[in-house]
């Protein structure tokens, strides 16, 4: 995660609002277009009309009247209920003033997530607070369909809603997790690799069974807690699917680095294999210390994948009719060569690698096959989490404070080196020269290898819009002293939230790709070109 300024965020949001409409969020909780000729025209090649199966899924339509009252009543603001009705649904909000924010630890394209302290429980807790544009029900809808994936997921290796913020007067909202204190591309060359790989994969098989693709797996969004304990996390392009009903979803997920290749070639009717590729390219890089294919663009991101993983077959190309397949055909053709590349990596890894790297998506099996892996099964086995070294915080915003700091020590240092140098040439006596800490070595590498990767992959952070002052520190959420204006006097008792949901067989809810936005192919102008994490809550499918 990460911020930026000016030209970039607009571009930023451009692209999202663009791939918003792309998919067409109007179908969402149970607004579900029937796919016309505007459906028709945007169809795949070859691909079915599907208008007959796209009917509302009514466990997702909006409540009514009189579930509306009453959330309404049990403090929920109105515009919240209205459209997202089905993702608050049996819970009541916590107030704000029960939580103290502490600091800022992470921005996202629409949300700012702080460390706050739940004043009732004395629990550390990060509150992601969501932005929306000027409450418009399409922001909001992307916000409901990220609260009812979470609800629906419950698995130590899943990061846990643990409630919401509002009030009745409010217009915004805060999600509460559990804090974390790291994140995998902050710990990707410490000792835990093993470990950490079963735990993403274990987390993804939840997934999966519970009929969800996260669609955004890398290295910033697998957090890690005091102990060891990987959550996935960031679930804002995540969606639910039927492997008995594929339905037409977007390509344009995934962080570049982490895209599988059906995804560059356009495909639509994808499954847990684009998961499982991100997965093989984090176990790579967690064993090489490095990103394995950091493309620049989509065409330069194909060509790392082929070459690496050779290029497909005639057969490939003819049996997936990808819509792309014929404008990114290599005119050479490259062997496969995961094992000469990866020769350094424990021999036990390389099956594991080449099944989870295999350009067929339906060769990547799945989490729990992974899971029975050579890799995680021979010796030496995985460690236990309470054996693992404990590091300091590794957040972005941990390394952006550390990296400021030590520019401002190595600036400091110039000039003092140069004051120094002229009165006092020769004198080197007395300066402490600080011992390294234990971690101290790794840290630098994480950090260095942690620029890299954020600066390189100009992954959804590098286009964040610019900071906005929303939240002084220190202060309850709620109280006078706090300049977000959102939270209005205490009009709700307080009661916790519970956010036991129903885990029953969930359908998949969303449309088909309709062009929901007239100035949708000017945008579309603008986004060629960009070939990193192509859209925050692009997509509502
Ligand atoms: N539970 C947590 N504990 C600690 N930090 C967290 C937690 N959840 C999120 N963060 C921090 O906040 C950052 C932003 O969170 P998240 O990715 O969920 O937001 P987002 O708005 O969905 O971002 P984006 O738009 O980039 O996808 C994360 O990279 C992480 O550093």
């Amino acid at each position: 995660m990460g911020c930026v300024f000016g030209k970039e965020a607009s571009k930023r949001k451009e692209e999202v609002e663009f791939a918003r409409a792309e998919e067409g969020v109007v179908q969402n909780c149970g607004n579900v277009k029937e796919g016309g000729e505007e459906e028709k025209s945007k169809r795949p090649k070859g691909e079915r009309r599907r208008s007959s199966k796209l009917k509302p899924n009514p466990r997702l339509s909006n409540p009514p009247n009189h579930v509306h009252g009453e959330q309404v009543a049990a403090g929920w603001p109105s515009w919240l209920s209205k459209v997202a009705g089905e993702a608050i649904n049996g819970l009541v909000p916590r107030r704000a003033d029960t939580f103290e924010k502490l600091k800022k630890v992470g921005q996202g394209t629409y949300s700012n997530v702080y460390k706050a302290k739940d004043t009732l429980t004395g629990k550390i807790v990060a509150l992601k607070k969501v932005r929306f544009d000027n409450l418009e029900p399409e922001s909001v809808k992307f916000m409901a369909r990220e609260i009812l994936i979470l609800r629906h997921l419950d698995h130590p290796n899943v990061v846990k809603l643990e409630g919401l913020v509002t009030s009745r007067m409010s217009c915004s909202l805060y999600l509460v997790f559990e804090y974390m204190d790291h994140d995998l591309a902050g710990l990707a060359t410490s000792p835990t690799i093993k470990f950490t790989e079963s735990q993403l994969l274990s987390g993804l098989e939840h997934c999966h069974n519970r009929h969800v693709l996260h669609r955004d797996i890398k290295g910033s969004n697998l957090l890690i807690d005091s102990e060891g304990i990987l959550r996935i996390a960031d679930f804002g392009l995540a969606s639910f699917f039927d492997p008995n009903h594929k339905r037409p979803m977007t390509s344009r997920v995934v962080t570049l680095w982490y895209r599988p290749p059906e995804l560059l070639l356009g495909a639509t009717d994808y499954g847990v294999g684009v998961d499982l590729w991100s997965a093989g390219c984090i176990l790579a890089e967690l064993l090489a210390g490095k990103p394995i294919m950091p493309g620049r663009t989509e065409v330069e991101q194909l060509h790392k994948i082929f070459k690496l993983c050779g290029s497909p077959s005639d057969e490939y190309w003819k049996k997936s009719k990808l819509p792309h397949a014929t404008i990114f055909k290599p005119q050479q053709s490259y062997k496969r060569c995961i094992a000469e590349t990866f020769k350094n990596f424990p021999a036990s890894s390389l099956p594991l690698i080449e099944t989870l790297l295999a350009i067929d998506p339906a060769e990547r099996q799945t989490a729990a096959a992974a899971l029975h892996s050579e890799f995680f099964t021979s010796k030496p086995y995985a460690c236990e989490p309470s054996s693992l070294p404990k590091y300091p915080p590794s957040k972005e915003m941990d390394t952006k404070l550390r990296d400021e700091e030590a520019r401002r020590s190595r600036a400091a240092g110039k000039a003092n080196a140069a004051g120094v140098k002229k009165s006092r040439p020769r004198d080197r006596s007395g300066r402490g020269i600080p011992v390294p800490d234990s971690n101290a070595e790794m840290q630098a590498n994480i950090d260095r290898w942690r620029l890299v990767t954020h600066a390189n992959a100009k992954s959804k952070s590098e286009k964040f819009p610019p900071p906005h002052e929303d939240g002084t520190l220190g202060y309850p959420l709620g109280s006078s002293h706090h300049m977000d204006p959102i939270f209005d006097p205490p009009d709700v008792p307080f009661s916790s939230t519970n956010l036991s949901y129903p885990k029953t067989n969930f359908q998949t809810w969303s449309g088909p790709l309709v062009e929901t936005s007239v100035d949708a192919p000017r945008r579309k102008k603008n986004m060629a070109g960009n070939g990193h994490r192509q859209s925050k809550k692009d997509s509502y499918r």
